[in-house]
């Protein structure tokens, strides 16, 4: 049965470091959820006290509403499947993946029934009597998953499970996962620095960034509103420009940037002061006058610096009159604009966004 989270204002210092500093964030039962955040951001430090591997220094994790302080991973409702796996390589694949049953006391053919149908379950049916160090990388990632999942628990908690895969198991253990969680039905947390990972994957994720929660969302509305510059960089929106100033009109707000009025979607509570634009390259058109939509929106004036051959499209680099720059992709199809040329750029509703710049290195 799946079991809801409630984290409230949680805190996990090292001394001076809070590695997690008063986290709040609610997991639905049944949920996938992806806590995503470079090196030292503090997601691990989180998962293990959700698994009740630590404590918090300040804060309350409860399951279903039940306070979790004071009990211990073993006696949690949690499985974990850490990077490092920590499969005993003295037992057959069998034997691993039966361990927590056979401490529960189960034996003979209850035990193997349960065991047999983990293992099918991650598609190594029949592997049972193999020596785990003669299987290869997914495989054995496999029997990870089978030790967890046997013990049917509520909580399925996953620290980088991926890292050190190559790039095609990567893809076959990814998918995977999104199997696996609709057939337990179990709630699912993953913890990743991987954005692929998580956006494909995820009902709901969090960035983290220095131990708090920069942003709680579902995948999608990380492209439509991200909550600041730290945010909007950390899921692949690269393009932030400054601008020298923010005009409301009654029927919509522009930011001005090198004299052109760029109509901006506000992402969140910014104040003209401390905002960026954020541009999605995918919803800018360079050739508008072809697009119904367009053709009769305003387009911005940019300049051509750069075309560059990318086999099944073409990487265009634009520049305002002030030198910030954007890249767009051009279908191989499309004419390509000579490089020094300016050209009419279409801007598809909600490609500009006007964020808080928090996040960003000061000089920028
Ligand atoms: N046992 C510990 N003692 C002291 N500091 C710690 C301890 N565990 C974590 N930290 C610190 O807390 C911060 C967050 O660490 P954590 O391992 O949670 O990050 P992470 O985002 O999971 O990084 P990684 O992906 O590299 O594992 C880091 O600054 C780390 O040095």
């Amino acid at each position: 049965m799946a079991i809801s989270i409630q984290i409230e204002t949680v805190t996990r210092a090292f001394g001076p470091v809070r590695a997690v500093d008063a986290v709040s964030l609610e997991i639905r039962a049944g949920e996938f959820f992806t806590l995503l955040g470079s090196s030292g951001c503090g997601k691990s430090t989180l998962l293990k006290l959700i698994g009740g591997f630590d404590a918090p220094t300040g804060g309350r994790i409860a399951f279903d509403g039940r306070d979790m302080a004071g009990i211990p991973a073993n006696r949690r409702p949690v499985n974990t499947v850490f990077q490092s796996l920590g499969l005993f390589p003295h037992m057959t694949v069998a034997e691993n993946v039966g361990y927590g049953l056979r401490l529960k006391g189960l034996r003979g053919s209850a035990l193997s029934a349960r065991i047999e149908s983990a293992l099918e379950l991650v598609e190594l049916g029949g592997f049972g009597p193999r020596d785990v160090n003669l299987l290869s990388g997914g495989q054995r990632q496999r029997v990870a998953l089978a030790r967890a999942l046997v013990m049917e628990p509520g909580i399925l908690l996953l620290d980088e499970p991926l890292t050190g895969l190559d790039e095609r198991l990567r893809q076959q253990m990814r998918d995977e996962f999104g199997r696996l969680h609709k057939r337990t039905g179990a709630t699912f947390i993953l913890v990743t620095h991987n954005q692929d990972e998580a956006l494909s994957l995820s009902d709901r994720m969090a960035v983290m960034h220095r131990g708090r929660l920069e942003q709680i969302d579902a995948p999608a509305r990380f492209f439509e509103a991200p909550a600041n510059a730290f945010v909007a960089r950390f899921v692949g929106i690269d393009t932030l420009l400054t601008h020298q100033g923010v005009i409301r009109e009654a029927d919509a707000t522009y930011a001005m940037i090198a004299g052109e009025k760029v109509p901006v979607r506000m992402g969140g509570p910014a104040g003209p002061a401390d905002s960026v634009v954020a541009l999605r390259p995918d919803r800018l058109l360079l050739h508008p006058s072809s697009d119904v939509e367009l053709k009769n929106a305003l387009a911005l004036r940019l300049k051509v610096v750069e075309t560059r051959y990318r086999g099944l499209h073409h990487d265009v680099t634009l520049a305002f009159a002030d030198g910030q720059r954007v890249v767009v992709s051009l279908e191989a199809d499309q004419p390509v604009p000579a490089e020094g040329h300016l050209v009419e750029v279409g801007l598809k509703p909600g490609g500009a966004m006007l964020i808080s710049n928090a996040g960003l290195p000061a000089a920028a």
